[in-house]
């Protein structure tokens, strides 16, 4: 990461950082005082989520059930797959609380994101110390892409959706599969409300 001047804010951004079992230690070891933003959704769209990614790279790859499940008929399932690993949220956050304080920590909820960027990023500003200067007057839902975008791309006059791997359309999955995963996760997102202090609404 370069040096940060007086004034300014260095921003990365990987995906993967969250799950690595290595990463908070050389995070921490490179900056104690590191803000950390995590961005989570139902962990149950999350892994359909993942799949639907992996499938539009390898479309001959099993079916989501097939893969879900370690025995189709126990119900009993497959927590190696990276799809459903993931989403065990409160497991991943416990190695990062060993080198950071929650307090370092912001979680935007994926969901909300959608529902009220705005707000979201609003939370995601005073977390960084920064103005509010993004606001709702700068989102519009855009019933096409069918989530919200930006009115005016930063340096552009033109508005701004992201692009087509993002919003992909999810293929139907059993519900009662979807059932299963969704008991599965329950006491994972129940201890992850708890270590956030947030309620994210999964287990409605
Ligand atoms: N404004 C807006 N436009 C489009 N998509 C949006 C938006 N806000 C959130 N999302 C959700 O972002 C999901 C894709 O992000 P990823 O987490 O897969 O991104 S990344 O690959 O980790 O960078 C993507 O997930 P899928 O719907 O499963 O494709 C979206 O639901």
């Amino acid at each position: 990461m370069p040096k940060t001047l007086e004034g300014q804010i260095t921003m990365e951004k990987t995906p993967s950082y969250f799950v690595t079992r290595e990463a908070p230690a050389r995070i921490s070891a490179m900056s104690r005082d590191t803000k950390l933003i995590v961005v989570v959704r139902d962990p149950v769209t999350r892994a359909i989520s993942d799949y639907t990614q992996t499938l539009s790279k390898k479309p001959d790859i099993p079916s989501f059930e097939s893969l879900t499940f370690k025995n189709r008929t126990t119900g009993l399932i497959d927590t190696s797959w990276s799809a459903i690993q993931i989403g065990i949220y409160a497991k991943h956050l416990d190695n990062w609380l060993q080198y950071f304080p929650s307090e370092q920590i912001l979680f935007v909820s994926g969901e909300r994101l959608i529902s009220d960027p705005a707000g979201e990023l609003g939370r995601v500003q005073d977390f960084l110390g920064l103005k509010r200067i993004i606001t709702d007057k700068h989102f519009y839902f855009n019933q096409t892409k069918g989530f919200p975008c930006l009115k005016k791309a930063e340096g552009s006059s033109k508005p701004h959706c992201l692009g087509k791997t993002k919003g992909r359309t999810h293929p139907n999955i059993h519900p009662e599969v979807v059932q299963r995963l969704r008991d599965f996760y329950r006491p994972f997102n129940m201890k992850f409300y708890q270590m956030t202090g947030r309620f994210f609404g999964w287990d409605d």
